[in-house]
């Protein structure tokens, strides 16, 4: 099977181009092929499908082999992968995902190398039901999660597509993640678990981050969740509607369109190497 490595901000998969390879079992491919030892290594597996209705369809999968409705990274990937790779010629892609068609723009450079890449992720879900939380008021906007004896967060909660928890706090650095982390992401309140984002206001245009990824752990940047962190931070008055925010993994743009309620995010798309890989051995 031939591969694709690429990363959106430092956040890895493995593209596999679905036109031309025929594969069973994504889930456990993804979990098989993500580890970073005894695999390719990546934060899970991304296929590009052919769609009715759209240029394209996406299916990704995580590193533990859940399947996500959305992933905010792998979609500017996959602008950057079918243009270089000239299965379309076009500079704003439909994309089919689970959690409905996203439009991708693609920023090109002097070479017609795709160097950026906006999503257009739609309008975030806010109703509580939807996300889904145990939480009953909407928006779920500083709701109370204990996460140990002696610790409660207060979580703003919210969909882009996939489900995220949104905690703000100071010393974002300090904090250990893989303590943390799993506690919140298999929290009785998030029957479908969730994504989780840890964010440090630093002023109403930037917002630094880190990411507790449902299926994958810490990551180095997670697209929905800097789109889940400045939504979540607009609904609690702690940033503009425009930030960048500032991951391990490099910068995203996040603007929450006060004209149409949609989201957009912006950031880099890279190829780090393609390969081929026996499945049988
Ligand atoms: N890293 C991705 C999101 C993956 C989300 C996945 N971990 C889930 O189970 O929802 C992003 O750039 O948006």
């Amino acid at each position: 099977m031939k591969f694709t490595k690429m990363h959106g901000t430092g956040n890895d998969y493995i593209y596999i181009n679905g036109f031309v390879e025929n594969i069973e079992n994504l889930s456990e491919l993804s979990l098989r092929l993500s580890d970073r030892h005894k695999g390719i290594g990546s934060d899970g597996l991304v296929v590009i499908l052919p769609s009715e209705d759209c240029d394209f369809k996406m299916r990704m999968f995580n590193s533990d082999g859940s399947e996500s409705e959305m992933c905010g990274n792998a979609s500017r990937c996959i602008g950057k992968y079918v243009y270089e790779k000239g299965l379309t010629d076009k500079t704003e892609i439909t994309l089919e995902t689970l959690a409905g068609v996203k439009v991708l723009k693609l920023w090109l450079n002097e070479e017609k190398r795709v160097e950026k890449v906006t999503v257009d992720m739609g309008a975030p879900v806010l109703d509580a039901s939807s996300i889904p939380t145990a939480f009953s008021q909407s928006p779920v906007v500083k709701s109370p999660l204990p996460v140990s004896d002696d610790a409660t967060y207060e979580v703003t909660c919210l969909s882009m597509g996939n489900p995220h928890a949104v905690l703000f706090m100071d010393k974002i650095d300090e904090l250990d993640l893989s303590e943390i982390g799993p506690v919140i992401e298999h929290a009785p309140c998030f029957p479908n678990r969730t994504n989780t984002e840890f964010v440090e206001v630093v002023s109403d245009r930037w917002l630094i981050m880190r990411v507790w990824e449902r299926g994958a752990g810490e990551t180095l940047a997670c697209g929905t969740g800097a789109c889940a962190a400045v939504v979540a931070g607009v609904l609690n008055g702690l940033v503009g509607r425009s930030a960048t925010v500032q991951l391990r993994g490099g910068d995203l743009e996040i603007e929450w369109s006060e004209d149409d309620n949609r989201v957009y995010l912006t950031g880099d798309a890279v190829t780090v190497f393609e390969g081929e890989i026996k499945l049988d051995e």
